[in-house]
């Protein structure tokens, strides 16, 4: 008993590719990154800032969940969780992480990776603070953490029904970002 037939079956990239933006890439991803979930919501995204966050465990092994994007500023992509869950672990013992996002509707997907540092208590406390009472019902402000992803590498995938999708990369470099222009690739 094989799943491949039905899994062959079932489409893929059924969204539709928005029209090629007039202006220019900016020199920051997250100001890409600011137009593309908008974009996403736009075209009926549902849940845009969901996002896998990938981190690696005590024994190397890689280890992945889905969380929510909290902000996205100077300081990074923003997330948070309990103190007492797997990736408050894993990232005190290794802080660097990956984030991706991938948004159907608009055949677009985003991966960002890079260090990440604990945010201050004050902040921690205010994400916190601006959650749901049900979502803070048993949880004090000390159990609550919020971190930020400093990116060093950011990209974004444009899928293209033709298979002829397009990857645009930016690396951080001593003096700001390198902007690879958009490079196709057929996959
Ligand atoms: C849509 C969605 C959003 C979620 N948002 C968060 C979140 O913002 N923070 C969080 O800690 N867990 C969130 N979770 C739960 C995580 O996926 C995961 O189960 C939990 O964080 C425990 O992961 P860990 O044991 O690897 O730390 C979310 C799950 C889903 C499906």
């Amino acid at each position: 008993m094989t799943m491949a037939p039905w899994l062959r079956s079932l489409p893929s990239l059924t969204g539709t590719a928005p029209t090629p933006d007039a202006e220019p890439l900016p020199d920051q991803p997250e100001e890409l990154f600011e137009r593309w979930i908008r974009q996403a919501v736009d075209a009926g995204v549902a849940e845009a800032h969901g996002a896998t966050l990938a981190t690696v465990d005590a024994d190397d092994i890689p280890d992945a969940r889905t969380l929510i994007l909290k902000d996205l500023g100077p300081g990074g992509w923003a997330f948070a969780g309990p103190r007492a869950s797997a990736k408050a672990a894993q990232l005190a013992a290794h802080p660097a992480a990956a984030l991706t996002f991938w948004w159907p509707a608009v055949l677009r997907s985003v991966r960002v990776r890079g260090r990440v540092v604990e945010a201050s208590a004050e902040d921690s406390a205010a994400d916190l603070a601006a959650r749901s009472a049900a979502a803070r019902d048993g949880i004090g402000p000390g159990d609550w953490v919020l971190w930020r992803l400093v990116a060093d590498r950011v990209e974004f995938w444009q899928g293209s029904s033709d298979r002829k999708h397009l990857r645009t990369i930016y690396r951080r470099t001593d003096d700001g970002w390198q902007l690879t222009s958009p490079e196709s690739e057929n996959r």
